[in-house]
């Protein structure tokens, strides 16, 4: 199944409004099956717009998408209105597998605990999820994700809700799943994460400007301070044993005060 194309926008244009300016305007990408594409932009540039398109949620005015296999879908923000146990939020995910008016299989429930299991989750699975933090609603929607047993995610700013640690964790599944041949796209505010685990990254700049490329080839000095207008530091960093350097916008209106 690798080789071919996961994902194909053509030309894509999306208004909220036709009253109002554009989101997107003639964007086109392509995206390998069993490849990792980053989509990096300020807030308000139009990522999340561009997933819900990916997604069918939103349908482009303009162009066309093309998908080519299952998409499971990773919120940035989940909530729930009715207490749903944790394990049973996972078996959502293996909606496809078990069907309308039916129960979900012993199998079925075997992959929701594994999924779970695999981000180090399973004593999470009687919890409710409505009284679960933010971060760990997170890695039990990215749990779902992987029990969907879909071949491309749709990740939205996976790593926001995330401690260090499991954001490393976030980072070496998605490199992982790479390795089983899913496709994953995913949002990002931050160039090191796109770096140590994207093939291809999309830099959305503007509605109708914007670059898309192999990753060291996007992720350049002149192209980040563009996106971020903010001074650039060169950082290193190891990902499952490779040395790694970037470079990442750096805040620099905080003055810290001296203790007297
Ligand atoms: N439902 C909506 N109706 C009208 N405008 C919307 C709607 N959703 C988003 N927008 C607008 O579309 C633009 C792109 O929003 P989008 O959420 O895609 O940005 P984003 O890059 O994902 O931002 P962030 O990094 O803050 O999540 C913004 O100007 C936003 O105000």
């Amino acid at each position: 199944m690798n080789g071919g194309l996961a994902i194909r926008l053509a030309t894509v244009g999306y208004t909220y409004d036709p009253k109002i300016p554009a989101v997107l305007r003639d964007y086109s990408a392509e995206v390998k099956q069993g490849s990792v594409f980053a989509v990096l932009g300020p807030n308000g540039r139009g990522k999340t717009t561009l997933l819900k398109l990916l997604l069918g949620a939103l349908k482009p005015q303009h162009g066309s998408i093309t998908i080519n296999g299952q998409i499971a879908f990773v919120p940035q923000l989940f909530q729930v209105s009715f207490p749903y146990r944790v394990l049973d939020m996972v078996l959502m995910g293996r909606a496809r597998q078990i069907g309308l008016f039916s129960l979900p299989s012993r199998q079925d429930e075997a992959a929701a605990l594994e999924a779970l299991d695999r981000l180090g989750l399973a004593e999470l699975a009687e919890r409710s999820f409505d009284e679960l933090s933010g971060g760990q609603r997170q890695l039990v929607i990215f749990a779902r994700a992987l029990a969907s047993g879909a071949d491309i995610l749709v990740l939205d700013e996976p790593t926001s809700a995330l401690d260090l640690k499991n954001q490393g964790t976030v980072l070496e599944w998605i490199a992982r799943l790479r390795k089983e041949g899913l496709t994953v796209i995913f949002t990002t505010h931050h160039p090191h994460h796109a770096h140590a685990v994207a093939d291809q990254a999309l830099l959305m700049f503007g509605a109708e400007d914007y670059v898309c490329g192999a990753i060291d080839a996007v992720l350049t000095e002149a192209n980040l301070r563009r996106l971020y207008g903010m001074p650039l530091r060169q950082v290193s960093f190891e990902f499952e044993g490779r040395a790694m350097e970037t470079l990442v916008p750096v805040f620099t209106g905080l003055r810290l005060g001296t203790a007297a």
